[in-house]
């Protein structure tokens, strides 16, 4: 497996500086919400879209066009031959994935099998056991929950206060509520994440407790989530509550529609493919890193 992301790697260092149209992504799924806003996103950019995506099993069989490319979409039990064809073709491919949290690890381990390096926007699985085999395996990946510029420097910003401050919130009481399109199967990964970030400034919170909202009445009467964007949209609020409860704070982030993760997941790919033609020593990257080294358009 070493050998092949060598040769990956030595094959995508041939293009070093090269122009944006030399990097190619295969997008799994575009014929999902976020995997056709992503491969969309990266026509725009400039990107050689690969015109064959992997889809669940059985699920195949149908074109999807994507900013004017027409790409066979084809289910996952045909993905050793796709694969071949599309390592032969396209050698220094990136992968993007945006299927569905069941499919999170094994496609996960299948990029592995294939040296491919990967951005992992889909949520859910088994996390721990995710990183854990990206980092034994040292493929190229970014994997993150969320990709949204503005959300992963939220992000940041959390993760440098629960470093410096750690415990400066205990016995705060919180409540999360997440509202997302109705066809949304999991809890959000942003969401997830973000609580880590409260546990560790001291405050006993379960990822279990957090409120997921799906019924789109409730959505556009409690959440105010215009109409428009029942079909894509993710409300985040957070609120800290002090014991005595005389002092309260409330971080919101309300994201309509999805550009926002489609841009950042370009920005990914981008700085994925640098690391590959660099050799990077770091073989394992999340959307705060891409931010911090102002790779994030
Ligand atoms: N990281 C981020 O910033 C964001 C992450 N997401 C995540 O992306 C994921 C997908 O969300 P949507 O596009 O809304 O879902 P969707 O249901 O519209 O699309 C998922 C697609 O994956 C396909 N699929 C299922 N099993 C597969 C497999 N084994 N191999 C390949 N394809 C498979 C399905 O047929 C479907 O077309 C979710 O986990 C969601 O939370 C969504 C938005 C932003
Ligand atoms: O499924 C979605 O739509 C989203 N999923 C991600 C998550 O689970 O946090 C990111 C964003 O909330 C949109």
């Amino acid at each position: 497996m070493a050998a092949i992301q060598a040769e990956n790697a030595a094959s995508a260092s041939a293009t070093e500086n090269a122009p944006t149209s030399s990097i190619s992504v295969m997008v799994n799924d575009c014929s999902g919400k976020m995997g056709h806003a992503v491969a969309e996103a990266a026509v725009a950019a400039g990107l050689n879209l690969v015109p064959l995506a992997i889809t669940g099993p059985k699920m195949g069989n149908s074109r999807v066009a994507c900013g004017g490319v027409a790409v066979q979409i084809i289910g996952a039990e045909e993905r050793d031959s796709v694969f071949d064809r599309v390592l032969n073709e396209y050698p220094n491919v990136i992968v993007v994935d945006y299927t569905l949290p069941a499919a999170v690890n094994s496609n996960a381990e299948y990029y592995i099998s294939r040296g491919v390096p990967f951005v992992m926007g889909t949520t859910g699985g088994d996390r721990t056991k995710l990183i854990d085999t990206v980092k034994k395996a040292g493929t190229y990946a970014v994997i993150a929950p969320q990709m949204g510029k503005q959300v992963v420097a939220f992000q940041a910003a959390m993760d440098i206060m629960a470093q410096n401050f750690p415990g400066a919130f205990a016995g705060y009481t919180l409540k999360v509520t997440e509202s997302h399109q109705s066809s949304k199967v999991d809890t959000s990964g942003t969401a997830k994440a973000i609580v880590e970030y409260f546990q560790k400034l001291g405050v006993k919170f379960n990822v279990d407790e957090i409120e997921r909202v799906r019924d789109p009445s409730e959505q556009v009467r409690r959440m105010h989530v215009p109409e428009d964007y029942l079909g894509g949209h993710a409300f985040h609020t957070y609120k800290l509550l002090s014991p005595d409860g005389t002092v309260a704070f409330e971080f919101q982030h309300n994201v309509m529609g999805r550009s926002i993760y489609a841009q950042g997941t370009v920005d990914a790919v981008l700085f994925l493919a640098k690391k590959v033609r660099e050799g990077a020593d770091q073989k394992l990257y999340n959307m705060i890193d891409v931010l911090k080294e102002g790779s994030m358009r």
